[in-house]
């Protein structure tokens, strides 16, 4: 008999403890002689074995913004998080390389994900689909078709907050990011399928205790399962072996569950549309014209006949028409990137508003100005183009409080980063806060001045690279354009029609500890300008 089962055979209940201790001291010993003797030291807090840093606090992003802090003054330092080292960078010009590169983090996420952009990871099939995409995003974000629905949804919107305001239910107020967050979903909801959801409309019953159909709190759980769905993406950080851990575990189960949900819930919608699709171009009288402009018809028609321009891939074995799977996928793409962004930062630029009423006071003079012949008026893209200042306040809050706090990637190959080199798959973490406010290239980078971004664009290589709350570089979000038109008319049409007081100018921000900075509410109420003519 060999050594080793000879030891566990000869093991009395009674010694278990011991053992486990044994076992335990081994892998701490283990664990710190890995930590002080891995390549490539960095300066950053000593590690707590499985756990990592200690979360004095709970909110991941705030600490990390201390240790950038603390350890961050060369523009590199590491830590440790669920027994993974983690080499943090906060210049841009270390950065620049990571963006330049397509590599990123895709360890696991639920059925069919991996076919669409977020976490593909197959390069020639992410930019096959990524062209797709823009194509079909560029043409909604220049369209007055999309101005138009997002103006009719705000009717909704804003008729309700009338209601709640005028018969003073939760005591007229109103919380500004739980709106947000229904109203987005129905909008994005509406331009990527062509389909209604609900959301708003359940967020009013629900305040007046009205009845709710089937359909209308599908819609609500749809956006549940999104915001849990990055609640808990920083599971994806873990190691495989803690995320089999029974508390932990539940949570894996239960995130995969959900994105299962959702991927069957996009594939129903995607797979009536192709059976419409099919019906009217089988028509006798078939004219091009009968389809409706969508993302999901121009993703279903991509590469096929009825498509007036066809795509141009890298590779021509790729030229081929999307399944329903890669366009689910996609469709997730559009909704998970673009509620609880949006939202976040939309609700950290009506609080920035709030706290300067300097800038406030230019915001509403620029509206005014725009729109002086009519507060009431329709609002055109024309209209937009037009307010500068009110797109430098949405620059200016993205910079200083960025809902995107840190982007993962890692190395493919062995390389050389910040002088340094690295073994294959080394987790790095862009820490997007650290360069966006970084001192080296923002005068007093925690002053609020969105008139910073009037000065004139400076032209050297990092230009770009530095206030990167959309990312940077190849995969950049490709949702920029529609997420700032969306901020920029919210906020016109609601300082035209109203003026907003927070309950508590004193409160912080309440945020989600995540990955993202997610927040979790706004209260406010709202006052009715008497200029506009309801
Ligand atoms: C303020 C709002 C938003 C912020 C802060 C934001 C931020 C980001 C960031 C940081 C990335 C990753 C970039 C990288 O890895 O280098 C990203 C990717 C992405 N975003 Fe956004 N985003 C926003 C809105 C949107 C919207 C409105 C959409 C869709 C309409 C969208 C769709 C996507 C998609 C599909 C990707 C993956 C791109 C790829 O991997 O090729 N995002 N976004």
């Amino acid at each position: 008999m060999t050594l080793l089962p000879r030891i566990f055979t000869d093991i009395k209940p009674d010694n278990v403890f011991n053992v486990l201790m044994i076992i335990l001291c081994f892998y701490i010993f283990h664990f710190y002689y890995k930590h002080f003797t891995h390549i490539n030291p960095l300066p950053g807090p000593i590690s707590i074995p499985l756990i990592g840093i200690f979360r004095v606090n709970i909110d991941f992003n705030d600490q990390i913004n201390k240790l950038n802090k603390i350890y961050g003054h060369n523009g590199i330092f590491e830590f440790y998080i669920a027994g993974r080292r983690q080499i943090v960078i906060t210049k841009a010009e270390y950065a620049k390389k990571f963006w330049l590169h397509l590599q990123k983090i895709a360890r696991f996420t639920g059925r069919g994900f991996q076919k669409g952009l977020t976490f593909n990871i197959n390069f020639n099939n992410w930019k096959f689909n990524r062209q797709i995409y823009i194509q079909s995003i560029e043409k909604i974000s220049n369209s007055n078709e999309t101005i138009k629905l997002l103006i009719e949804l705000f009717e909704e919107l804003s008729n309700y907050w009338i209601d709640i305001n005028q018969n003073n239910y939760n005591s007229g107020i109103i919380d500004l990011t739980a709106w947000t967050k229904r109203f987005l979903n129905d909008l994005m909801f509406s331009l990527s399928t062509g389909k209604r959801s609900f959301a708003i409309n359940y967020y009013y019953r629900k305040l007046k205790n009205e009845k709710i159909t089937k359909n209308i709190m599908d819609s609500e759980h749809y956006i549940e399962c999104l915001t849990y769905f990055l609640l808990i993406f920083e599971l994806h950080l873990f190691q495989k072996f803690l995320r089999r851990l029974p508390l932990i575990r539940y949570h894996v189960d239960k995130f995969i569950d959900i994105c299962n949900f959702l991927f069957e819930r996009l594939l129903e919608v995607v797979r009536e549309r192709r059976e419409e699709i099919e019906k009217i171009s089988n028509s006798n009288n078939f004219d091009m014209k009968q389809l409706k402009d969508n993302l999901l018809t121009s993703f279903i028609i991509a590469n096929t006949p009825y498509e007036s321009h066809p795509q141009k891939s890298v590779d021509s074995s790729l030229v081929k028409a999307l399944n329903n799977d890669e366009i689910s996928s996609i469709l997730f793409d559009i909704l998970s990137g673009s509620t609880d962004s949006v939202t976040s930062a939309f609700s950290f630029v009506l609080y920035d508003i709030a706290h300067h009423p300097d800038v406030k006071k230019k915001l509403v003079d620029e509206i005014n100005s725009v729109f002086r012949d009519d507060l009431s008026r329709q609002i055109t893209l024309d209209d937009l183009e037009k307010l500068k200042y009110c797109e430098a306040i949405i620059l200016e809050t993205l910079r200083i409080r960025s809902p995107t706090t840190n982007i993962a990637r890692y190395n493919k190959e062995p390389d050389e980063v910040v002088g340094y080199k690295w073994p294959s798959n080394t987790s790095f973490v862009l820490h997007v806060r650290g360069i966006n406010n970084n001192p080296l290239y923002w005068e007093d980078p925690d002053k609020f001045m969105p008139e910073r971004f009037f000065k004139p664009q400076k032209t050297d290589k990092l230009y770009g690279f530095l206030s990167t709350s959309f990312g940077a570089g190849l995969r950049n979000c490709p949702g920029r354009k529609i997420a700032i038109i969306e901020i920029k008319l919210l906020l016109a049409l609601i300082y035209r029609r109203f003026d907003i007081e927070l309950v508590d100018m004193k409160a912080p921000l309440e945020i989600f500890p995540t990955v993202m900075a997610i927040c979790k509410k706004l209260e406010a109420r709202i006052i009715p300008n008497n200029q506009f003519k309801f």
